[in-house]
């Protein structure tokens, strides 16, 4: 569903070049539920704009949903849903007219949007609320029509760029109880980016770690998990408390309580 080799974005800000994404090559299969998980500024959204063509790449190659993100970008766009960071749909329009709108967008006739709008609408449970204008949502429901704004032309592959970033933690599960739903009921890939290390392990089958622009780990979560899990514990004790310290630690690893690394504290005792 995705492939791309060595993508590459570097920005130049006042002659200065920021090197947002490093060559990174990722694949992801039909049906996969995959999370970029990294820190601010490590290149999630970066790498997913120019999956999503929102960006051209500097260097590299990517196919998205079968189509090169270059030679036909609109031709990414019409199979692809992509809900960025902001919310999309206007303010002063009702739900429903918003829904509608954005499958005019896509080519549907007003029948056939207004239907699909209809069963979004009852699927993520904003039924109620289709003839309230958006500014009076809160902040969750807002989400949850933003979700619903990205599936009006029944994308194969929906992208979500932090889709639960400053939500409560009753709102955020809500909302991926229904994103977890339209997955079941449509078989849509999903790639996402977060910040939260819970729900990358909680919703995702795969988390790719992006850090720096670069992947520096791809794996299941529970995989992650296991080679990476560990606490290190570091201790400051002084130079004449040293040898004792030592001592301890020392009859400690004899008794297999603890594994000795390479790491050498010495210089900082
Ligand atoms: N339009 C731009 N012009 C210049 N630099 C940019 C631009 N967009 C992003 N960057 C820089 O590229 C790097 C990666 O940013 P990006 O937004 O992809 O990170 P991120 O992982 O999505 O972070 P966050 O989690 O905060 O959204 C950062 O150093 C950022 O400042």
């Amino acid at each position: 569903m995705i492939h791309t080799s060595k993508l590459t974005k570097t920005f130049t800000v006042k002659k200065e070049k920021i090197q947002a994404v490093k060559g990174v090559d990722i694949d992801v299969e039909r049906g996969e539920l995959v999370a970029f998980l990294g820190p601010n500024g490590a290149g999630k959204s970066t790498t997913l704009r120019m999956l999503t063509t929102l960006l051209a790449p500097t260097s590299g190659t990517a196919r998205v949903a079968g189509v090169d993100v270059i030679a036909d970008p609109a031709g990414v766009r019409s199979r692809i849903g992509y809900i960025g960071q902001g919310n999309g749909g206007g303010h002063s329009y009702r739900v429903i007219d918003e829904l509608i709108m954005q499958g005019r967008f896509y080519g549907m006739n007003t029948s056939d949007a207004r239907a699909r709008a209809e069963q979004l609408l009852k699927s993520l449970e904003l039924e109620d609320l289709k003839k309230r204008t958006v500014i009076k949502l809160s902040g969750g429901q807002r989400r949850r029509m933003d979700v619903a704004l990205g599936l009006m032309h029944s994308p194969t592959l929906l992208f979500l760029d932090e889709p639960s970033t400053g939500m409560d933690p009753q709102n955020r599960a809500n909302l991926w109880e229904h994103i977890m739903r339209m997955r079941h009921e449509h078989g849509t890939t999903i790639v996402l980016t977060t910040h939260y290390l819970e729900e990358a392990d909680t919703m995702s089958e795969r988390v790719i770690v992006i850090d720096h622009g670069e992947i520096i780990a791809d794996n299941t979560a529970g995989r992650l998990k296991a080679e990476l899990a560990g606490d290190l514990l570091a201790v400051e004790v002084s130079a004449a408390a040293a040898p004792e310290v030592r001592g301890l630690l020392g009859r400690a690893a004899a008794a297999g309580e603890l594994e000795e690394t390479a790491y050498d504290c010495e210089t900082f005792l």
